[in-house]
């Protein structure tokens, strides 16, 4: 019997810039890009209303999709570009030649989209059918593996909603450059809706900043990374397991924290502080955000350990977050700018710390610290990132971040109004959460998890709990 959420394919289709628009280009990594090689690939939805038939998707609706994309990717074209990555010792670079173009597949979904939406906890299997998969590298006689970036999927609910799937690799772009891609995808397709595009040039719409050059590099990072890359790479081995059996057991859920639950936590905090610690606090939405989740996540994962004795106080728990450095270096990076350019940041307390009566407090300090040390340098330390990664990864009790509540992901309008919901699919296996504004709240944070349905359990029973206190 079919699953409620599987997925009929309607058609298969590459879609990449108009041909002769782009010229060949390479694009060398720098070393905010080359951290992401290793990372498994970003999966994104994003859910709309949108009520119409199959039929009059495919004949109106799915024409303007696909001729926006193409002229988006015109600009974009990173996105529809492969990674090469010849053997040591050349470098890997992204690669666009004349005809290059991404993966996309139509699908249709009788599924119940209220559900597949919904916030509370859900089978984590249930959004993989909307994830489009990467078409698999090729490998070149000389080794050189050739790996596409970007592939797409737009799942139609026939008289209800479409789903827009993307799946990238996060070297060909950061969450800023990627939500500047979606955004300006969106705003070309609902011109050509409304009619507009023709009396619009696209040229003066907020383009892509391309040139790596603004990139300096006074520490000699980029070798420093690509030999760990390649040390890394040679023994790395591709997760052959199939999705459903790494995610049999676990639910994924939203959690809001809506604009007055934040301010009340900020005050709760600003409450505890002696006048003097408060002048050095940062106490942002997000520091706050992460600080409650952190400790909550640990505290629903105590029940786990069969017995008290088992729990170890003093172990350090990790929690990792990214920071954009497009206004945090000394050099001019322009907002604009198409790649990666993120600090990566490691935050670390003791389990005891953690869960101790003031353990949000101690979370909030540790984590505000780190963004405010971001202001004195962003790339201090920078040499360690990915060592740090590895053996901080390994150790576990690590908590990372991904998505963030400043990319505007809602604001992602295609013409037919604001998305219903976004999710960030691939925190099932990755195991970090991840964050976004809230689709209809201003000032509030959606939080989503995918944890295992007793974890789930535990931590939504602390949080209804916590909250009520607040
Ligand atoms: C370092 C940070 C994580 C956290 O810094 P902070 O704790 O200082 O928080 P912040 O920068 O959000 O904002 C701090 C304060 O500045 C003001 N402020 C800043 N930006 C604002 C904005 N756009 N609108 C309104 N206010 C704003 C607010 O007063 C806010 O306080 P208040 O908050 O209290 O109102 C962040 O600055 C940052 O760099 N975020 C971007 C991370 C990112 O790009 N992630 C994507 C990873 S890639 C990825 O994950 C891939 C994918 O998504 O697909």
């Amino acid at each position: 019997m079919a699953q409620p959420n599987s997925v009929k394919v309607l058609e298969i289709c590459q879609i990449g810039p108009p041909p002769k628009s782009v010229p060949t280009t390479s694009l060398p990594l720098t070393f905010f890009d080359i951290p992401w090689l290793l990372c498994r690939p970003m999966q994104r939805l994003l859910f709309y209303e949108l009520p119409y038939p199959t039929d009059h998707f495919k004949q109106t609706i799915l024409p303007i999709l696909k001729h926006s994309l193409s002229l988006t990717f015109q600009h974009f074209f990173p996105l529809a570009s492969n990674l090469i990555c010849p053997p040591r010792p050349l470098k890997p670079h992204i690669l666009y030649t004349d005809g290059d173009s991404a993966l996309l597949t139509i699908t249709e979904c009788m599924g119940d989209f209220d559900h597949i939406i919904a916030n509370y906890p859900r089978d984590a299997r249930d959004l993989h059918p909307f994830v489009p998969q990467l078409n698999p590298a090729r490998v070149l006689p000389d080794n050189t593996r050739v790996v596409p970036l970007m592939s797409l999927q737009l799942t139609v609910f026939p008289n209800s909603a479409i789903c827009i799937g993307l799946t990238f690799c996060h070297v060909a772009a950061d969450g800023r450059a990627f939500h500047h891609f979606m955004k300006s995808w969106a705003s070309i397709c609902r011109r050509i809706i409304i009619g507009e595009l023709d009396c619009i040039d696209i040229n003066s719409m907020l383009l892509p900043f391309h040139n790596r050059e603004v990139i300096k590099d006074p520490n000699g990072l980029e070798p420093n990374f690509l030999g760990e890359w390649w040390n890394w790479a040679s023994t790395w081995k591709e997760d052959t397991r199939l999705i459903n059996d790494v995610l049999a057991d676990k639910v994924r859920a939203t959690f809001v924290l809506g604009q007055a639950q934040i301010k009340r936590l900020k005050r709760r905090i600003t409450s505890q502080c002696m006048d003097k610690e408060l002048e050095q606090l940062h106490i942002s939405t997000f520091v706050v955000t992460c600080a409650l989740i952190w400790v909550y996540l640990i505290k629903s994962q105590d029940s786990r350990v069969s017995k008290v004795s088992d729990i170890d106080n003093e172990k350090l728990y990790y929690f990792n977050f990214v920071a954009d450095c497009r206004n945090r270096l000394e050099f001019p990076i322009p907002s604009t700018y198409f790649g990666n350019c993120l600090a990566i940041c490691f935050v670390s307390l003791k389990r005891c710390e953690l869960v101790g009566e003031n353990g949000i407090f101690s979370a909030v300090k540790a984590i505000g610290n780190k963004v405010r040390e971001l202001e004195s340098g962003a790339l201090e330390g920078a040499e360690k990132w990915l060592l740090d990664w590895k053996e901080i990864s390994e150790l576990g009790h690590l908590v990372t971040v991904a998505g963030s509540p400043r990319l505007g992901v809602y604001e992602t309008d295609f013409g037919w109004g604001r998305p219903k919901k976004s999710e960030v699919v691939q925190i099932d296996v990755s195991g970090a959460i991840s964050l976004a504004e809230c689709s209809d709240e201003d000032g509030a944070i959606e939080v989503g998890l995918a944890l295992s349905r007793e974890n789930m359990d535990n931590f939504n029973a602390i949080f209804q709990h916590d909250l009520n206190l607040l």
